[in-house]
């Protein structure tokens, strides 16, 4: 009996080995796509990119005919991941109906997000949607986030780089970190008025606030690259790891919230204009009346703001500092509006002159094509489904579009895909929009992002300011930074940066 356990015993090594070897090593190459081996599917691959996740998917579909592959590994994780503009615009816009979130995606952001906007599916995503879609595009709002932008800029952001130039011996300063420090401040004053002054680096609540919601955001994105796609309930169940610490963070987030929309409630919000306030006024009572539900609705707008911007100027400015042709193509446009406003030296651009920098927003535009804040979006199948370029897709099959991979795709942006190119979204020198869905970084179709319009004032305000005044000289400018893959695409160790006063612009 002992005999043959150990007889068996030795198949079964002599099997994993064989099978192993078999694919590990076979010179015949997996047609295109993601190589399946029997069983286990995608995930030994899965298991050896995951830290490149991003740039080994890319690889795969840049190889693909139709630049679209299936995936599949156990737990049932199995969808489709495309980088193709027309199975985009089919799963945005024209079969719009049969890709929402699905409710595997809304549980794992469940415990941080709750029901708010970016993790709801039919009547309670119409109801958000509706009510922000509104005040989205009031003009008040537009100056309350103009007005923010720019004493955020002239009293914290200008003042602290102005200190590190005038530093002896010079000071390194992460510049992702301030970056995101000052979209915090901002998305804040615009969620619920309040200002946690991170910015001002004294370590106030807010900052705690902040690191509490920063946590969450990372861990609640872990969950999706567990090798297991459950093992996260059963830390969960336990209260251990990662789990404990999501839980913790969760909690300090939304007693911050909490309080503020207790106050509020109590004051009816009538005074301010902040998005919180405007919620509470609505004539929806499903949300003016449940401070939970108010709760998860401001959540999500923070979430909206605080990587997004922060994420592409931090590219923008590492993009730069190899590249002074556009630096310097960037500073004659900001003369040349300077000029034409009769606006002097020093002081900060309106809405309508910041409009009217087509160099800057194409500059923005080009960095994020390449490092897309949001690098990936996925949704569920709930029927059967044959997309544009023929592909199947099968019920409960995830769908994912790729949109790092897109702006790497050189059957959408030609031979010179991976050259970063302001001028490519320039035509008669004004700014030429591509389509949303050869360029989804913004997502597109009925859930497109509502703050675009925000973004790139409050982008081009800060990049103005920035590139009149100062040069950025970025530490190991001519090695590519690690991505840290968190819900938004971030630098991994930040990126350290010395500052020197830019005199002769001044
Ligand atoms: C560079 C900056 C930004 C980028 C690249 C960006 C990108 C995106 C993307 C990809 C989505 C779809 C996410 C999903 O599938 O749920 C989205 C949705 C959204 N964004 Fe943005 N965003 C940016 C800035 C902002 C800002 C500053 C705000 C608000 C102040 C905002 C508000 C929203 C909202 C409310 C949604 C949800 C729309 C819906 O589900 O109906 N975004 N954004």
């Amino acid at each position: 009996m002992e005999l043959f356990s150990i007889r068996s015993l030795l198949l079964f090594l002599l099997f994993v080995y064989l099978y192993f070897r078999h694919f590990l090593t076979s010179k015949t190459k997996a047609k295109t796509g993601f190589r399946a081996y029997p069983v286990l599917g995608a995930l030994p691959d899965f298991i050896r990119n995951r830290h490149r996740f991003l740039d080994w998917t890319t690889q795969v579909l840049s190889e693909c005919p139709t630049n679209t592959a299936e995936f599949a590994r156990p737990g049932r994780v199995h969808g489709i991941l495309t980088a193709n503009a027309e199975n985009v615009e089919h799963m945005l816009k024209t079969n719009f109906e049969n890709y929402p979130k699905g409710q595997k995606l809304i549980s794992l952001l469940q415990d941080f997000l709750g029901r708010g906007i970016f993790n709801a599916d039919g009547e309670l995503w119409k109801v958000q949607r509706k009510t922000a879609s509104y005040e989205f595009n009031t003009k008040s709002l537009r100056n309350f986030v103009m007005e923010n932008v720019t004493v955020e800029i002239q009293s914290r952001f200008l003042p602290i780089l102005s200190r590190a130039a005038s530093s002896r011996p010079k000071r390194v300063l992460d510049l992702q970190d301030i970056l995101e420090r000052f979209a915090f401040d901002n998305i804040c004053k615009l969620a619920f008025n309040v200002d946690p002054g991170c910015l001002d680096g004294d370590g106030t609540a807010g900052a705690d606030f902040m690191l509490a919601f920063e946590d969450a955001a990372t861990l609640s994105s872990k969950r999706f690259l567990y090798a297991l796609p459950f093992f996260w309930k059963i830390k969960k169940f336990f209260n251990v790891g990662t789990e404990r610490r999501l839980r913790e963070s969760t909690v300090t987030v939304h007693q911050f919230a909490d309080e503020i929309i207790r106050s509020r409630m109590e004051s009816k919000g009538e005074e301010a204009e902040d998005l919180l306030s405007r919620f509470i006024g609505t004539q929806e009572c499903s949300i003016s009346k449940d401070p939970e539900f108010l709760r998860d609705i401001v959540i999500s707008f923070i979430l909206a703001g605080r990587d997004t911007t922060s994420s592409a100027l931090t590219w923008f400015f590492w993009i730069l500092s190899s590249r002074p042709d556009v630096k310097q193509n960037m500073l004659d446009e900001l003369r040349t509006v300077r000029a034409r406003n009769g606006k002097g030296i020093g002081e900060t651009f309106r809405f309508d002159e910041l409009r009217e920098m087509h160099y800057l927003h194409a500059a923005l535009s080009e960095t994020m094509r390449l490092y897309p804040p949001v690098p990936l979006d996925t949704k569920a199948c709930l029927k059967d489904d044959i997309l544009p370029d023929g592909t199947v897709i099968k019920k409960n099959w995830f769908m994912t579009y790729h949109t790092y991979a897109m702006g790497r795709m050189e059957r959408l942006w030609g031979k010179d895909c991976h050259e970063f190119k302001p001028e490519r979204w320039i035509e008669n020198g004004v700014y030429r929009a591509e389509s949303p869905f050869k360029f989804p970084v913004f997502h597109a179709g009925p859930r497109m992002c509502l703050g675009k319009d925000l973004a790139y004032i409050q982008m081009k305000s800060i990049a103005a300011s920035v590139i009149e005044r100062f040069e950025i000289v970025v530490q190991n400018k001519d090695t590519c930074p690690e991505h840290l893959l968190s819900l938004t695409l971030r630098m991994k160790g930040g990126l350290p940066v010395m500052v020197n006063a830019n005199e002769r612009d001044l």
